[in-house]
C-alpha cells in the first residue's frame, strides 16, 4: 500500500538478463557487472551499459562500438571474465586483474611466456592467453587477453567424477578412476547420487554428457574394492529376514545412484569409448541416448561373477532394444558385443570414429537441445520416461495434465513469435 492508502503499482524494473550472453549481437562483448544488475559491460570498449535491450541494442550499432572491435575477431562464446592488465615493461613482469562475475576478483601475477594457460579454480576454468597482434605492453596499457571462463562447476567435487562445462548449460560428467578403469568402488556410488541429485535442479545445465576418463567408459564394479558386498552382508544379526532387510537396503541404494540419472530432467547423452561392462551397462541404460565411438565393446558380465544384474540392466535393457530374445542371449551367456551391433540393436544411435569425434558430436548434440525451451525438453524426458512404463491412455493423461500447467509457460509465446519472426528464440533459466 502507498502512503494515501492505495494500492501501489509495482514498478519494471529491467535488469541484465543472462539469455542477452549467447545472443549473436551481443556474445562476442557482453558481460555482467557483477553485484549491480541494472548495468552491463562490454568488453569492446571497455566501458558500463544500462542493462536494457534497447540500450544494448544502440550500443552495439554504435560507431564508438564499431570502431572498438578488434580486427581478428576473438571467440568469446561464454566469455564472462573482465581483464585487465598492468605490466612492468623492464622486467617483463605482469599483473592481470581477472574480474569473475562469478565470484571476487582475482589477481594472476606471471610472467610473458607463462600468459597462455588455463586455471583451474573454484569457480571454473579460466583459460587466458594473450591475443596476437595486441602483445605490446605499455604500463596502465589494458592488454586485450581471451578468457574464456566455462559456467561454473563450483560445488561438483567428486573424489571418482570429474565435472566440466565445456558450453554454456552443458556439464560433462567424467568417469575419473582411468588407472582403475573406471571401476564402481563405494565412493563412486556416492557421487554419482549426489552428483546427479545436484544436477538434477541446477539451473545452468540443461542437458549432461556421460563420459569416461582413460583407456575405457568402465570395468563396472570394482572386483577388488569388495567393501560393498562386505557391507551388503555384514550383520550383526543372525537372523536370516533381518538379514536380508539389510542387504535389501543396500542394493535399493546402489540402484537409487542409477536412478538419480533417469530421474534427472535433464536428458544424459552416454558418450562411450571402448569397454562399457556390468555396472556399466546398468548405468547407461539410465541415460537418454547413447553414442559410442567404432572401437566401443558391451558386456552384461554379470553372469560371470554369479549374479543376476540387479541395478536396471534387466529392466531397461529390453525396453530399449525391443528384442527379448536377443536380451535374454546376452544377459544368459555375458557375451561382448561390439558397437556396430550395439547400432543395428538400437542400444546406441551413433557411432564415431574415435574419442574426440565422439564427445564433439555428444556435446553438439547437447548444445541442440540446451538452446530449446527447458521447459519442453524437461517436459519431454519426464513424460517419455513415465510413458515407458504406463499405458497410452495412462501416458496421455499424464501428459494432459503435464502440459495444462506447462502450457501456460512464456517458453510458448517465445517459441512461437521467434517462428514467426524466423529468430531464435532464448529461454531463460529453469
Ligand atoms: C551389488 C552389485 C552391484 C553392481 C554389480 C555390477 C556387476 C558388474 O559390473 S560385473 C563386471 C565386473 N567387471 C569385470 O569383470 C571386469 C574385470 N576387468 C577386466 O576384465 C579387465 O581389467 C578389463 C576391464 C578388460 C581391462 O583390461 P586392461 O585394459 O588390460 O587393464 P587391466 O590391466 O586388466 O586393468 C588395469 C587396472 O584396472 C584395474 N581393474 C580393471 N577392472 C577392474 C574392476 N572391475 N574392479 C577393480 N579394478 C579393476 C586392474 O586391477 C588394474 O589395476 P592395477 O592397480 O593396475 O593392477
Amino acid at each position: 500500500m502507498g502512503k494515501n492508502g492505495k494500492e501501489e503499482k509495482k514498478r519494471y524494473v529491467q535488469r541484465f538478463r543472462q539469455e542477452w550472453l549467447s545472443m549473436k549481437p551481443f556474445s562476442e562483448w557482453l558481460h555482467e557487472v557483477p553485484g549491480d544488475s541494472q548495468k552491463a559491460y562490454c568488453s569492446f570498449c571497455k566501458c558500463e551499459i544500462i542493462a536494457k535491450f534497447h540500450q544494448l541494442t544502440k550500443h552495439s550499432e554504435a560507431k564508438k562500438h564499431i570502431n572498438a572491435i578488434p580486427d581478428q575477431t576473438v571467440p568469446l562464446p561464454l566469455a564472462k571474465l573482465l581483464t585487465n592488465a598492468e605490466t612492468n615493461q623492464k622486467s617483463k613482469e605482469y599483473t592481470i586483474k581477472v574480474r569473475n562475475p562469478l565470484s571476487e576478483s582475482d589477481t594472476y601475477n606471471g610472467f610473458e611466456e607463462e600468459i597462455h594457460e588455463e586455471e583451474e579454480s573454484e569457480d571454473g576454468i579460466y583459460i587466458v592467453e594473450r591475443i596476437e597482434g595486441q602483445a605490446q605492453r605499455s604500463l596502465n596499457k589494458v592488454i586485450s587477453i581471451q578468457a574464456k571462463a566455462m559456467t561454473s562447476t563450483t560445488g561438483y567435487e567428486f573424489e571418482t567424477l570429474k565435472i566440466t562445462s565445456p558450453k554454456q548449460f552443458i556439464k560433462n560428467v567424467e568417469l575419473n578412476r582411468p588407472d582403475k578403469r573406471n571401476a564402481m568402488n563405494t565412493t563412486f556410488w556416492k557421487d554419482i547420487y549426489n552428483c546427479f541429485t545436484k544436477l538434477s535442479v541446477d539451473p545452468d545445465c540443461r542437458v549432461i554428457v556421460l563420459s569416461g576418463a582413460g583407456k575405457m567408459f568402465t570395468a563396472g564394479l570394482d572386483l577388488y574394492e569388495n567393501e560393498i558386498f562386505k557391507s551388503l552382508l555384514s550383520s550383526d544379526s543372525q537372523d536370516s529376514s533381518r538379514k536380508s532387510f539389510k542387504i535389501l537396503k543396500g542394493i535399493q541404494e546402489l540402484q537409487e545412484s542409477f536412478n538419480v540419472i533417469e530421474k534427472c530432467p535433464k536428458p544424459v547423452i552416454a558418450a562411450v569409448h571402448n569397454g562399457c561392462i556390468g555396472g556399466g551397462i546398468d548405468m547407461i541404460a539410465c541415460c537418454d541416448m547413447r553414442y559410442c565411438t567404432q572401437d566401443a565393446w558391451f558386456q552384461i558380465k554379470e553372469v560371470d561373477i554369479g549374479l543376476a544384474a540387479d541395478l536396471g540392466t534387466l529392466q531397461r535393457f529390453p525396453k530399449i532394444i525391443g528384442n527379448d530374445s536377443l536380451y535374454r542371449e546376452l544377459a544368459y551367456t555375458g557375451r561382448k558385443f561390439d558397437a556396430e551391433e550395439a547400432k543395428s540393436i538400437g542400444f546406441v544411435s551413433r557411432i564415431l570414429p574415435d574419442k574426440n569425434t565422439l564427445l564433439e558430436a555428444a556435446i553438439l548434440i547437447a548444445e541442440q537441445i540446451a538452446s530449446k525451451s527447458p521447459v519442453a525438453v524437461q517436459g519431454i524426458k519426464v513424460n517419455s520416461v513415465y510413458s515407458r512404463d504406463h499405458g497410452v491412455y495412462q501416458g496421455l493423461e499424464y501428459m494432459a495434465t503435464w502440459n495444462s500447467t506447462m502450457l501456460q509457460s512464456e517458453d510458448v509465446g517465445k517459441a512461437v513469435s521467434a517462428a514467426i519472426q524466423k529468430e531464435t528464440p532464448v529461454f531463460s533459466k529453469l
